[in-house]
């Protein structure tokens, strides 16, 4: 039994909003060194922890935590479209484990997912069909928030069942770090909004989709020239969240509160559970050791980039 975790921030500014030569390269070759380090695993199974944007989850129902049986990419920001390659039954048992475990998850045979879910499977494994995926949901953006605590119950206990498996499992987290991008709040939003985030946002226009897409656009390149006019990024506070991880203190990670969180580092930073959940996966399997840890403030992307890979401590077999 091994695993291995790999855990990237996402953005769907890429290719429209970029940071100078030099910063894309730094960040590609990260890519490229965590995606040849994945492919040398070759793994069998990835569970992959991501959010969602108000692309395929709204209040209508939205759960904390969802497994997807099936699910489909929209392909928003250009990034790609199309089914994910998940394994349904192995996904069902997921649940049924998770369930048994006592923790309550919920299910969709219909799981529609965004960039969140698209980017690292196309950077990381070449394309979002490549590997067989079980999609975890963490909801981090349509308030009341899971806790941390409870993301790491979750992760523990997918780490769990992917134990059980005797299989080459690669956890993957999407997201983070400290950033808020323009995404709509239903305490705010007005009558046309609060409607689509009830729901009727599941399927958008593509005149609407382009402008929603365009104005998250314009925040950015108006984030580059005042890094007020959205809530500033907080690196020190990226880099002592990646220290945390990296050093398994949980007890630590439990205790962050998601006021405090949203304060310091903008709403968005919430997107850091599914690295959360992915690192407690990953516990699940013993103690681990964490590499190529990468970090750099890119107002272009409005976000605080990381990466960080991680393995079982000897990188072979866990009893
Ligand atoms: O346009 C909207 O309503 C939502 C904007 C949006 O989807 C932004 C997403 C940004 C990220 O995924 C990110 O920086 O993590
Ligand atoms: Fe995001």
């Amino acid at each position: 039994m091994t695993a291995r975790l790999q855990c990237l921030s996402h953005t769907p500014l890429v290719g429209h909003v970029d940071p100078a030569q030099d910063v894309l390269h730094e960040v590609r070759q990260t890519i490229a060194e965590a995606r040849d380090w994945i492919a040398t695993f070759d793994p069998e199974l990835v569970v992959l922890f991501s959010p969602d944007h108000f692309n395929g989850f709204f209040y209508d129902t939205m759960p904390p935590f969802c497994i997807g049986m099936q699910a489909h990419a929209i392909g928003d920001f250009g990034t790609p479209a199309g089914p994910l390659n998940v394994p349904q039954e192995l996904a069902r048992d997921c649940v049924q484990a998770l369930l048994e475990d006592g923790v309550d998850v919920a299910m969709s045979y219909t799981m529609q997912v965004d960039h969140g879910f698209s980017q690292p499977l196309d950077e990381l494994l070449g394309a979002i069909d490549a590997r067989p995926v079980i999609p975890v949901f963490i909801n981090a953006v349509a308030a009341p928030l899971p806790t941390f605590a409870r993301a790491r119950v979750l992760g523990e206990a997918i780490g769990r069942f992917a134990r059980s498996l005797n299989r080459r499992v690669l956890f993957v987290g999407s997201g983070g770090l400290s950033h808020q991008p323009p995404v709509p709040e239903l305490a705010t939003a007005n009558e046309h909004i609060r409607d689509r985030l009830l729901g009727s946002g599941r399927n958008l226009p593509p005149a609407e989709r382009e402008a929603r897409q365009q104005r998250v656009i314009h925040a950015a390149l108006r984030f580059i020239e005042d890094q007020h006019s959205l809530h500033p990024l907080n690196p020190q506070w990226d880099r002592h969240f990646m220290e945390l991880l990296s050093q398994g203190r949980f007890a630590e990670l439990d205790a962050l509160r998601n006021d405090e969180v949203s304060r310091l580092a903008g709403r968005s930073t919430h997107e850091v559970k599914t690295w959360v959940a992915a690192f407690a996966a990953l516990s699940s399997f013993g103690a681990y050791e964490t590499r190529a840890p990468y970090y750099r403030p890119i107002p272009e992307w409005i976000a605080g980039f990381g990466a960080i890979g991680a393995q079982t401590q000897t990188g072979v077999a866990v009893a």
